[in-house]
């Protein structure tokens, strides 16, 4: 998987090269490349913001340094591009452009299977100060598939924290770039339900004991146990989840949210 990101604050996705990321870019599984639009901006004062047309509070993030951005990127997409074979099926070379968004649909564990499954070059646009001016997504309509997406439903300075979230959340689900994949079909909202409540050592501490069941060895019990904890924890903390749960049952395995 290549990400791109463009931001004026490249500096602030720099933790993901050290988090997770850092195995997976050494694996060569994952390309980070980060863009500073400040390069892009090509005015004596490198502008990237200006006035809102229609007045209000605020500044809108310039077209042109964005334009510039997204065309280098797909410049060097094109010349990384592997031969089109003269039978190739008709498909959608279009690189996905996400741009973290109040405006977008909300991300979910789904839509990061579905991306981490699907694609194979995501480009993220970060907005600052009161978004982009239109007219970038527009144009952009013709070179990328753009999906607005929000992160959830509040607004932040920047979409930058979006991104790193959303490469994160990708990235784990991308074969071999988690340390220990395993763990991927027992975590919160596979199949449809939040996770069950965690033990380690020791057994007591601060007089509270481990739930017995977990000590006896009878895994049948276990996962029982476990079963009831992830639907009593849903419909108490998530009853959103029940409310939206498809009528194909309960014990689909494969549903992700
Ligand atoms: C594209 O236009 C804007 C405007 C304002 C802020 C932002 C940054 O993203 C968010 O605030 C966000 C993302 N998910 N939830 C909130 C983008």
């Amino acid at each position: 998987m290549r990400y791109d990101v463009v931001t004026i604050f490249p500096e602030y996705l720099e933790p993901l090269r050290l988090s997770l990321l850092g195995k997976a870019q050494e694996s060569g599984l994952v390309q980070l490349n980060l863009h500073n639009l400040r390069d892009f901006a090509f005015d004596r004062h490198k502008t990237v913001d200006d006035t809102p047309y229609g007045g209000g509070a605020g500044m809108v993030m310039k077209a042109e340094p964005w334009g510039l951005a997204l065309d280098s990127i797909l410049n060097s997409a094109l010349s990384n591009q592997p031969a089109v074979t003269a039978d190739a099926e008709p498909h959608d070379a279009r690189p996905l452009l996400i741009v973290p968004s109040p405006a977008g649909k909300v991300f979910n564990q789904a839509k990061a299977y579905e991306l981490a499954e699907q694609e194979h070059h995501i480009v993220f646009a970060p907005a600052r100060y009161e978004g982009i001016d239109e007219r970038v997504l527009n144009w952009a309509e013709d070179h990328f598939r753009v999906m607005p997406v929000s992160l959830g439903d509040y607004v932040l300075y920047g979409g930058e924290v979006a991104v790193m979230a959303m490469i994160e959340a990708v990235t784990r689900l991308i074969p071999g770039a988690m340390g220990n994949p395993e763990s991927l079909d027992e975590e919160s909202h596979t199949g449809g339900l939040l996770e069950y409540p965690v033990y380690t050592k020791p057994s007591v501490w601060r007089e509270r004991e481990v739930p017995a069941v977990l000590l006896s060895g009878n895994h049948a019990a276990i996962a029982r146990w476990r079963r009831d904890q992830q639907i009593e924890r849903t419909f108490a903390r998530r009853f959103d989840m029940i409310e939206t749960y498809p009528e194909d049952g309960w014990d689909k395995k494969d549903r992700k949210l």
